[in-house]
C-alpha cells in the first residue's frame, strides 16, 4: 500500500530578491528599481498555488530584509514553508535585471554565491515530509547553485521515485552557475533521466542533446525513460511526446507585446504540471501552460502574470 499523500506539490530551491532596472540602457546606468521576487522553484510554487494546489517549498534563507520579504510572499501565496529554514549567519541571495525593448532575454547580474539556498545539501531533506507529497517539481537552477544542492537534488527524485510518486523537470539551464558546459550537460541529463515528465527549451535540448529539432530533443528524453517530454518553443507554442497522447504541437497565444521574457518556463510548468495533477489530457496541459507562459512574457516580474484559479476558469482552461 502506498503511504498516503498529505499535499500536492514539493519543491525545493532558491528564492532570490529581484531588483528590476526601470528602464532599458546597462545595468551600471540604472538609477530606480523596481523590487520583485525571483526564483525558478518559487515562481512555479506561486503559480501552483495561486491555482489552487497545495504546495510545499522546502529552502533556507539568511534573517535580512530579504530574507523576511521573500518568506511573507510565499506564505502571503499559501504555500507552506514549514521547511524553510531561516539562518542568521548566511546571506539570502538577490539579483539584478535589465530592461530590454526588442524581446530579447534580459541581462542579469547574480549576487547568490555562497548564499544560505547554496549551503542546502541531502541532509537537509525531511523525506518523509517530501514522500508525503503527490508529485516532485524539480529544475536545473536548484541542482546548478552548489555541489552540496545538486547532491539535494539527486536525492529529492530518488526519494520520489522509491516511493511512487511523480516528477517534473524543468532543465533550466544556467550555465554561469556551473564549472562546465560538459559538466552541466551531464548532471541535468542525468536528473532529466530521473523525471517523469521532463520540460526542456528548444535552445537547452540544442546543448543538452546535440539535436536542433523538438522531435528528436524530445525522442533523446524518452529514449531515457521520460513519459512525457514537452519542448518549449517560445512564441511557437511547444511540441510534446508522450505515452498517453503520442506527439503533437500546441501553438503560441498571440501577445501584443513582450516585456520580460524571464519566468516564461516557470508559468508554463505551472499550467502543464497542475493540469497533469488534475487528469487532464497532455494537449490540455499543454495548451494551459502556453497560455500561462505567454501571460508570464507580458509582465516586468517572474510572478505578477501568473492566473488565479478564477482567472483560468475564465479563460477556459
Ligand atoms: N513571445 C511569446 N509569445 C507567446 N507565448 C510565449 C512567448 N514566449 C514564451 N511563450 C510561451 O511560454 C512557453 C515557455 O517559454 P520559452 O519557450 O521561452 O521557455 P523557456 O526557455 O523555458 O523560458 P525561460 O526563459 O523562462 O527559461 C512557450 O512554450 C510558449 O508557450
Ligand atoms: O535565474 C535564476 O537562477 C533564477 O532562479 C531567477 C529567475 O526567477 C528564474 O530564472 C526564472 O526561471
Amino acid at each position: 500500500m502506498p503511504e498516503p499523500t498529505a499535499f500536492d506539490v514539493a519543491l525545493f530551491g532558491e528564492a532570490m530578491m529581484l531588483l528590476v532596472a526601470d528602464r532599458p540602457g546597462p545595468l551600471e546606468d540604472a538609477q530606480s528599481f523596481h523590487k520583485r521576487t525571483a526564483g525558478a522553484e518559487t515562481n512555479v510554487a506561486i503559480g501552483l498555488s495561486r491555482l489552487g494546489l497545495k504546495v510545499g517549498w522546502a529552502s533556507r534563507l539568511g534573517t535580512d530584509s530579504m530574507a523576511r520579504a521573500l518568506l511573507a510572499t510565499m506564505k502571503g501565496e499559501g504555500i507552506d514553508c514549514s521547511h524553510v529554514i531561516c539562518d542568521p549567519t548566511q546571506r539570502t541571495g538577490f539579483q539584478f535585471k535589465g530592461r530590454v525593448t526588442d524581446g530579447s532575454d534580459p541581462p542579469v547580474e547574480y549576487h547568490r554565491k555562497g548564499s544560505a539556498a547554496s549551503q542546502m545539501g541531502p541532509a537537509d531533506i525531511d523525506e518523509a515530509w517530501l514522500r508525503s507529497a503527490r508529485h516532485l517539481h524539480a529544475t536545473g537552477v536548484f541542482a546548478a547553485i552548489s555541489e552540496t544542492s545538486l547532491q539535494a537534488a539527486l536525492k529529492t527524485m530518488d526519494v520520489m521515485r522509491a516511493a511512487g510518486r511523480t516528477i517534473s523537470f524543468d532543465t533550466n539551464l544556467r550555465p554561469t552557475l556551473w564549472s562546465s558546459t560538459e559538466t552541466m550537460r551531464h548532471w541535468i541529463n542525468e536528473l532529466a533521466s530521473r523525471a517523469d515528465w521532463v520540460l526542456p527549451g528548444i535552445e537547452e535540448g540544442l546543448l543538452l542533446t546535440g539535436h536542433d529539432e523538438p522531435e528528436a530533443v524530445a525522442r533523446f528524453y524518452r529514449e531515457r525513460g521520460a513519459k512525457l517530454v514537452v519542448v518549449k518553443l517560445g512564441a511557437e507554442g511547444a511540441y510534446y511526446d508522450s505515452d498517453e497522447a503520442g506527439t503533437g504541437r500546441v501553438d503560441g497565444f498571440p501577445v501584443k507585446e513582450v516585456i520580460d521574457t524571464v519566468g516564461a518556463g516557470d508559468g508554463f510548468a505551472a499550467g502543464v504540471v497542475s493540469a497533469l495533477l488534475e487528469g487532464r489530457s497532455v494537449p490540455e496541459a499543454v495548451r494551459r501552460g502556453a497560455w500561462i507562459g505567454a501571460r508570464a512574457v507580458q509582465v516586468l516580474g517572474d510572478t505578477e502574470g501568473l492566473p488565479t484559479r478564477a482567472e483560468l476558469e475564465e479563460a477556459g482552461l
